[in-house]
């Protein structure tokens, strides 16, 4: 049987998965494909690293030459993350003829375009199926499954390690600090875990399927982002209280003829099926017109299931070189959407605050929030410090612009001050 040699980029917690699955699931891969794969030449940064996985027979360098000048390598994996260089490691990959399969949403986020360009000009594929939600198959199913149907909204958790962080901080008290430590020694963090917690990480993954799903390209500047390295205890205990959990949600909805999009903690209600997925799990809810709600679950993080989506895509590439058929888009459905119409999204909010514990006070607020035409449904005060109460709110729908209309007038105020506001979703 005909050999397929690959090659990867990045030998960490993605790139020791491929190089397990691909050396241990040979006979299903080649029964499905007809080619045998074989993992040839690896890049890494440092060369002399101790690694987990056996690298016998497979040639270890710092040199992306050796895989670039390499007649030999048809399918390169990108697993070394970050935009720069990994964008002129891709770029010099397809010019030089190789398939590209990526994990990096980063990067996908921000130049897809440029390097579909780049692989369709020299008839290659450039696949990332595993740079959204980890294992769970989410784009090929939106490609494939939801071809024919209008999508109205996908929303849902996609970055593992907040959603790890929150889960120990719910339901085992962890303080947020021991949680991301966790997180990181068991692999679900970037090498710089920033864009995990404040929320870019969960962006830049809403960014691929709301493209896959709406044809529109959004960008960061589309989209409010806010992470969860500001968000108290005190609000996880008092939103458990009303009967929400709080999850980093991503929401892309279709509003009339344009996006609403943003990343953010948003309260869950307890029987709702995104407040039940815990630890590094993920899940997408996609809505269609046809379909109506739809839910994938999995694993959102780590080596083994995010090495099974990149595992997919070299089973397809290879499928395609079989057939003779690279060099087609993974996406192909483009469409003229306004972005700019986010006025029209309307939710519940959730406002925490903490204001002096002075007769009056609750009667100043209320009138502040009536200006603000905010109406809402639940309200609790309770004493904060000897000198402050802290008070929480469940609103009415509300236009989202009115938060930061609220946070400007709470803002000139010394005697109240506004701790959090979330979306509320029931
Ligand atoms: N970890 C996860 O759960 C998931 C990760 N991803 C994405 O997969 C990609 C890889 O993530 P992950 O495996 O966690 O990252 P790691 O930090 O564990 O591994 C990165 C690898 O890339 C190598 N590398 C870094 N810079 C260079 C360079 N300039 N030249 C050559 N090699 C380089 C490193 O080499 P060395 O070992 O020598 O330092 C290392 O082997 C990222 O895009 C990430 O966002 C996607 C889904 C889930
Ligand atoms: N750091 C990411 C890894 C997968 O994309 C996450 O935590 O989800």
């Amino acid at each position: 049987m005909e050999t397929i040699k690959i090659g990867l980029v990045g030998l960490g917690t993605v790139g020791s998965g491929v190089l397990q699955m691909v050396t241990q699931n040979q006979d299903k891969i080649s029964n499905i494909t007809g080619r045998q794969l074989s993992v040839k030449t690896i890049v890494v940064h440092d060369i002399n690293k101790p690694r987990q996985v056996n690298t016998d027979n497979i040639i270890l360098t710092d040199d992306l030459n050796q895989i670039i000048n390499d007649p030999e390598i048809k399918i390169v994996v990108e697993v070394m993350g970050g935009i720069h260089p990994a964008k002129e490691v891709i770029t010099a990959l397809l010019n030089a003829k190789k398939h590209v399969v990526t994990a990096n949403k980063d990067l996908i986020a921000s130049a897809g375009d440029e390097l579909a360009k780049i692989a369709h000009d020299n008839h290659c594929d450039l696949v990332y199926e595993a740079s959204v939600a980890g294992g769970i198959p989410i784009l090929r199913t939106i490609v494939n499954s939801f071809a024919a149907d209008q999508i109205l909204e996908v929303k849902g958790i996609v970055n593992g390690t907040t959603n790890y962080i929150l889960t120990q901080m719910q339901q085992k008290n962890w303080s947020y600090e021991q949680a991301l430590k966790e997180a990181q020694k068991l692999g679900f963090a970037e090498s710089d875990p920033t864009n995990d917690v404040a929320g870019i990480d969960a962006a830049y993954k809403m960014i691929i399927p709301s493209q896959f799903s709406f044809g529109t390209h959004l960008t960061m500047d589309d989209m409010q982002v806010e992470g969860i390295q500001n968000l108290q205890l005190a609000d996880v205990k008092q939103a458990d209280a009303f009967g929400f959990t709080i999850k980093l949600l991503g929401i892309a909805k279709r509003i009339n003829n344009g996006i609403f999009a943003d990343v953010a903690p948003v309260l869950v209600a307890k029987d709702h099926p995104l407040a039940t997925i815990n630890n590094e799990n993920n899940a997408v809810m996609v809505t269609g017109i046809a379909v109506g709600e739809t839910l994938f679950y999995g694993p959102g993080a780590g080596g083994l299931p995010t090495a099974n989506s990149v595992l997919s895509d070299i089973v397809s590439v290879t499928k395609n070189i079989v057939l003779g058929t690279t060099g087609n888009s993974f996406n192909n459905y483009q469409h003229e959407n306004d972005l700019i119409v986010a006025k029209n999204a309307f939710f519940p909010y959730y406002l925490s605050l903490q204001m002096l514990d002075v007769p009056g006070q609750m009667l100043k607020l209320t009138k502040l929030l009536t200006d603000l035409d905010i109406s809402f449904s639940q309200i609790v005060q309770t004493k904060n410090t000897a000198e402050y109460a802290y008070v929480a709110i469940i609103t009415h729908e509300m236009n989202h612009f009115t938060i930061p209309k609220l946070s400007k007038a709470i803002g000139n105020l010394r005697d109240i001050n506004l701790i959090g506001a979330y979306k509320v979703i029931n």
